[in-house]
């Protein structure tokens, strides 16, 4: 939805920068496009022997902007892109990067999938959605050490689109998919949660957005009344935001249900902490 309406912001016969620069300026002058052909494959440099072919003939065209200085051209590589998705837990987030990352496989592009290793709920190798279907993965404490783990001259130049499952979880999320996107020329597909247990901002996943070509924010079905959930509700008594675990923990719910569930909380702490406050009067009274 947004990407759709992002591309018909820029209409292919426009080049790019020139929306908003009415009249020849200093940067345009000094910026000119020597080619702004749709034939022109150039993704960050690679030789075609680098690309696997059929991801060659599956990518877009791309127009090559190139700015030119006094002296030397300066090319940009050609940019990727980031598309973010997030809902409650039991929304269908791993379920749907999965689909995503393997149409993209489909397509004859390199694929690679990482996981916060902080996860260990069903195997730490693979990416398990809640109906049981798998896929193997990275598990990594964070995305800096991906390329290294995967190989540099493999990073580079035969890796095409990188999803991020339980983005939540990665301190680093944000400057890994913005270099990945902007430097690199990789598709960055990323699951995680938006909210925590208390619909707090969770991790950096939310910073995405402003940098991110489509957000997807998916729905899940209250537990309690089957209506759309867009909340998750820990039903236990631990307080650290971060907290692995799965439907013994956790629960779907709706707006309703979210916050009756929390005064039913709120008040079911307050019982017990009076009733214990009253155990430790009597137990020093004795
Ligand atoms: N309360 C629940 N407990 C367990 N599984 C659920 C629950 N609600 C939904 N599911 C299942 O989980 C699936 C989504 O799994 P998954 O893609 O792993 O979600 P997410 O990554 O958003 O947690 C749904 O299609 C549904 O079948
Ligand atoms: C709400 C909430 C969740 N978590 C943890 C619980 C799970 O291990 C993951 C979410 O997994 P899913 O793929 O979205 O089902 O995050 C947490 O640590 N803190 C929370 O507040
Ligand atoms: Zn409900």
């Amino acid at each position: 939805m947004f990407g759709v309406s992002m591309r018909t912001l820029i209409s292919p016969s426009l080049a790019p920068f020139s929306l908003h620069l009415p009249k020849p300026s200093l940067f345009s002058t000094a910026l000119r496009f020597s080619s702004l052909t749709t034939s022109t494959i150039s993704i960050n440099n690679r030789s075609p022997t680098n690309s696997p072919p059929s991801a060659i003939s599956t990518r877009k065209l791309q127009t090559k902007a190139t700015a030119v200085t006094s002296s030397q051209p300066l090319s940009f590589s050609t940019p990727g892109e980031i598309h973010v998705i997030v809902g409650p837990m039991f929304s269908g987030k791993t379920t749907t990067l999965l689909r995503r990352i393997l149409a993209e496989r489909e397509t004859g592009k390199q694929i690679a999938i990482i996981k916060s290793n902080k996860d260990t709920r069903y195997c730490t190798e693979s990416i398990v959605t809640h109906d049981g279907e798998k896929f193997p993965c990275w598990p990594l404490p964070d995305l800096s050490s991906f390329k290294e783990r995967f190989g540099f001259d493999d990073y580079e130049n035969r890796l095409d689109v990188i999803g991020i499952d339980e983005a939540q979880f990665f301190g680093d999320l944000y400057e890994f998919c913005r270099e990945a996107a902007d430097k690199e020329g990789k598709t960055v597909i990323v699951a995680g949660l938006d909210g925590d247990f208390k619909r707090r901002r969770f991790g950096s996943v939310l910073d995405l957005i402003p940098i991110a070509d489509t957000v997807t924010k998916l729905a899940s079905r209250c537990e309690v009344c089957g209506k759309r959930a867009l909340f998750t509700m820990r039903k236990t008594e631990e307080k650290e935001t971060e907290l692995i675990g799965g439907a013994e923990v956790y629960m779907p719910v709706c707006r309703s249900h979210y916050v009756c569930g929390q005064s039913v909380l709120e008040t079911a702490r307050a019982v017990l902490d009076s009733s214990s406050n009253k155990h430790d009067v009597v137990a020093s009274l004795l």
